[in-house]
C-alpha cells in the first residue's frame, strides 16, 4: 500500500485468497518510518528488555497480568506520534469494534538470524485481532491447526506439522491475522537462518524448498529481491527482525500515578 495517511483502507483488497482472516499489506511503512522506529528500539533503555529463552521483546503499553488484565503503563511517547500507525489501522477498520476502538498493548519482539517463536495461540486476554508490523528483516510466518485427536502426549492438544498458511512477511509490511487464524489457529516463525524458495512454474507456485509449501502471498510481494527469489528460486537470509504487534486489552487497570515506572 502506498504509506500516506488514508482516513480509510480497503481491507478485501488485501485478503490472502481463500483464507478468511488473513490480510497482507506490503508497504505499510516507508524506509524512512522503519529506520526511525528501529533507531527508537535501540534506545529503548537496556533494563526494560524482556529476556527470553531464545528471543528479547519489549512492551509498549503496559503488562499482562495471569488474569489477562492490563496493568497499562504509558505508550512510549513515538508510537502514539510518529509514524501514525495506530492511525493507519484505524483506518483499515479492525479495531473498530474493539473495546478501545484502538490498540492499547504493543509486544514488540526481536528475532536474531536463528531465532523464532514457537506455535502458539494469542489467546483470550486480547480482543480477536492482531497486526504485526515486521522491521529490519523478512521471516516466514506459518499459521497451524490442531489435529483432529483428542490429545497429544502431554495431555494437550496436538498440532498438524504442516502449516495451513504460510507467508513471506517483508520489511515494512503488516499481516492482520483475525477470525479463525486467531481464535482456532496456532501461529509460529521457525528457527532458521535463512529460507530456500523453489521456483514457481505454470504448474506449481513458489514453495518452501525443505516443507514443500507455497508461499500463499507470492503474488503480494514488491520487493525486488523477494519478487526475484520467488520467480527464480533461492535463498533469503534472514537478518535481526522486529516485530510490532498490535493488540487491543480487554482488561484495564490503572497504575496509580505514585508507583515507580
Ligand atoms: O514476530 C511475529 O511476527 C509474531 C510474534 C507473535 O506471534 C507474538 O508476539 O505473539
Ligand atoms: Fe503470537
Amino acid at each position: 500500500m502506498d504509506a500516506t495517511n488514508p482516513s480509510s483502507i480497503d481491507l478485501s483488497s488485501y485478503r490472502i485468497p481463500g483464507h478468511d482472516g488473513c490480510y497482507y499489506l506490503p508497504n505499510f511503512l516507508t524506509e524512512d518510518e522503519e529506520e526511525y522506529l528501529i533507531r527508537k528500539i535501540k534506545e529503548y533503555p537496556q533494563q526494560r528488555w524482556k529476556q527470553l529463552a531464545n528471543r528479547r521483546l519489549q512492551l509498549w503499553g503496559g503488562e499482562l497480568t495471569s488474569k489477562n488484565v492490563l496493568v497499562a503503563q504509558p505508550m512510549p511517547p513515538w508510537v502514539e506520534t510518529y509514524p501514525d500507525i495506530i492511525d493507519r489501522l484505524k483506518a483499515t477498520g479492525i479495531f473498530t469494534d474493539s473495546p478501545h476502538g484502538k490498540p492499547n498493548h504493543i509486544i514488540m519482539n526481536e528475532y536474531l538470524p536463528g531465532q523464532g517463536i514457537m506455535p502458539h495461540e494469542d489467546g483470550p486476554a486480547y480482543f480477536p485481532v492482531v497486526a504485526t508490523i515486521s522491521l529490519g528483516s523478512h521471516c516466514v510466518f506459518h499459521y497451524y491447526q490442531y489435529k483432529n485427536d483428542d490429545e497429544g502426549e502431554a495431555g494437550g492438544r496436538s498440532i498438524d506439522p504442516a502449516p495451513v498458511l504460510s507467508i513471506l512477511l517483508e520489511p515494512r509490511s503488516v499481516v492482520i491475522s483475525e477470525h479463525a487464524l486467531y481464535s482456532s489457529h496456532l501461529h509460529a516463525i521457525r528457527e532458521i537462518e535463512e529460507d530456500t524458495i523453489t521456483a514457481g512454474n505454470a504448474a506449481t507456485p513458489p514453495m518452501l524448498t525443505d516443507l514443500g509449501v507455497p508461499i500463499a502471498n507470492t503474488d503480494r510481494l514488491t520487493g525486488p529481491v523477494y519478487c526475484r527469489v520467488m520467480s527464480e528460486g533461492g535463498v533469503l537470509k534472514r537478518a535481526t527482525r522486529y516485530s510490532l504487534t498490535y493488540r487491543d486489552v480487554a482488561k484495564v487497570a490503572q497504575l496509580k500515578a505514585f508507583m515507580k515506572r
